[in-house]
């Protein structure tokens, strides 16, 4: 079987000017921001490729980009308005990588270029972060905002303070004004560094950093069913990237982006407007909240995927029930927009195509709940004066899930179904969760002494939810019947007390 590179599909290579620096090659933004920029390309409206940048010292992808002329094939399948939708396509809109930790200066000499004007990036939440370790005489520092500062220096020089030779910024980690907070790291580097003020004025004058929302769910290299995929594709891909069609991008801006980069009128789900919070909100409480108000009893119940726990009879009814009628109701926002985006997002999590594993949502669970589910607790509370029960439930699932966590060293982890599946979480949650338990001896009295010292902690929340008793009582009732009765059944009553 032929391997994907130039030698044996010349005619796909990528001879683009490039146009673009892009921190990051992982699955998501190879089958998201280098999937849009092929389908810009195929329209013949950007005519432009992406240099793509390794962001940690040991990754991989750099070195596989590079043996496959950077090339690689995005399949998107899914059930869209009711269709299968099975759609196989050779990206090759990477011209190629860099290990800016053994060719620095190739990445500096991307600044020098002036047709690079656009930077993109996906690094995860973890990589969006200011290194105080991090020097301007590293080549090149660790983390992303820094290399990206000294890319920006390194512009600024190049180009003596030129006005036009600012760049367009658009960082698409899943953070609240990404943008925003990429530019005040870059600037805390800059004053942590002593660079010129004339490069702060031109950074802050010249440059544009905007705010994103991204939205599709991408599974990335498909290693369960590579075989099968190989044969129907007919050649060897070592990057395959596995997702769903579905794909929404929102930039917080102004629209003059659109001249270098013509997102708008393509035919792609984009919007570019001055406020994209009512997106953010809609993705966040029904998408993210969606999953993680569900995944916990899901897991618990013995279920392994996203679509595993939408066929069930019992959860999948479940967490419809959740999303139309707890989640959606709790949020102020146009209902017509709200019911679209909820139908799309039970649609989504049906799709029989995604192995989407439900032991990956549960990572960092408790900064998940606090800004995906919590508020829809709280807004539900405020419109109805009464709480959740299934929101109050998910709570409890959630609070066990940390009770059947065992300690190896400094790790946590879960046993499921005879295998063990890390739960990542920070330090300080970890060890409040697990060590409230030392109060537990099964009666419904010592699961209220659980549920206050967890729903106490300010750390955790950012408030005291003890103000709410009747939360207490809802949650500590739950956590009961959880550890004293088959945990579906209880869904089941929830799902009756509703029809
Ligand atoms: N996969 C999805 O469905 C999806 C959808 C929307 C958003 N996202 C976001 O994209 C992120 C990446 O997901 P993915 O599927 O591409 O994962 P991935 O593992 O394929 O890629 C992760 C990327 O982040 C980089 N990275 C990891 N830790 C880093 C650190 N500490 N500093 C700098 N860079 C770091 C890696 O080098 C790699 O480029 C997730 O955190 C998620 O928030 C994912
Ligand atoms: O990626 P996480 O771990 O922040 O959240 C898990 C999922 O909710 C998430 O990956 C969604 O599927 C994604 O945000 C869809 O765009």
């Amino acid at each position: 079987m032929n391997k994907l590179n130039a030698d044996n599909f010349p005619e796909l290579i990528c001879k683009r000017p490039e146009k673009i620096i892009q921190f990051g090659e992982g699955n998501f933004i190879r089958a998201f921001m280098d999937w849009i920029i092929q389908q810009l390309n195929n329209q013949n409206k950007f005519n432009g490729s992406v240099v793509a940048i390794q962001p940690t010292p040991h990754g991989k992808v750099v070195g596989k980009l590079n043996t496959q002329n950077g090339l690689f094939t995005t399949i998107l399948r899914g059930i869209q308005d009711g269709q299968t939708v099975n759609t196989k396509e050779i990206i090759s809109s990477i011209s190629r990588g860099i290990n800016p930790y053994t060719n620095w200066q190739d990445v500096l000499k991307c600044a020098e270029n002036p047709e690079i004007e656009i930077v993109f990036s996906n690094t995860t939440e973890a990589g969006l972060t200011y290194n105080n370790q991090d020097t301007a005489t590293m080549a090149p520092p660790l983390s992303f905002p820094a290399k990206l500062t000294l890319f920006l220096y390194h512009r600024y020089q190049y180009f003596h303070g030129d006005a036009t030779k600012g760049m367009y910024i658009i960082p698409c980690e899943l953070l609240e004004n990404n943008g925003q907070l990429l530019k005040s790291i870059i600037l805390k580097y800059c004053k942590q560094w002593q660079l010129p003020s004339d490069f702060i004025t031109w950074l802050n004058a010249h440059n544009k950093f905007y705010n994103t929302l991204v939205d599709r769910v991408v599974s990335g290299y498909p290693k369960d069913e590579i075989e099968t995929l190989t044969q129907e594709l007919g050649y060897n891909d070592i990057l395959i990237a596995c997702g769903e069609p579905f794909h929404f991008l929102a930039i917080e801006g102004d629209t003059s982006l659109n001249e270098k980069l013509p997102l708008l009128n393509s035919g792609l789900n984009v919007v570019i407007e001055n406020d994209i919070s009512q997106y953010r909100q809609r993705k966040v409480r029904l998408l993210n909240g969606g999953h993680t108000a569900n995944v916990p009893a899901s897991f618990l119940a013995g279920l392994n995927t996203v679509a595993e726990m939408m066929n069930d009879q019992i959860t999948g009814k479940f967490a419809q029930q959740t999303i139309n009628n707890h989640i959606l109701p709790s949020i102020s926002m146009d209902k017509e927009m709200l019911i679209d985006f909820a139908n799309a997002v039970i649609e989504r999590f049906q799709n029989p195509f995604i192995k989407h594993q439900l032991s990956s949502i549960l990572l960092n669970c408790t900064s998940k709940f606090k800004a995906r589910v919590l508020p829809s607790i709280l807004e539900y509370h405020d419109k109805f004066h009464t709480f959740s029960q299934n929101l109050s439930f998910s709570f409890a699932a959630y609070i066990t899930l940390y009770n059947t966590s065992k300690i190896n060293g400094n790790h946590f982890y879960i046993e499921h179904n005879g295998t063990t599946c890390e739960l990542t979480d920070d330090e300080y949650a970890i060890q409040k969760l697990t060590s409230a338990w030392k109060y537990y001896a099964k009666t419904q009295e010592s699961a209220t002494v659980v549920v206050n010292e967890i729903l106490g902690d300010t750390n955790l929340w950012g408030i005291n939810l003890t103000t709410y008793p009747e939360l207490i009582n809802d949650v500590s009732k739950y956590l009961y019947a959880i550890d004293t009765q088959n945990i579906k059944q209880i869904m089941q009553s929830l799902l009756l007390n509703e029809e």
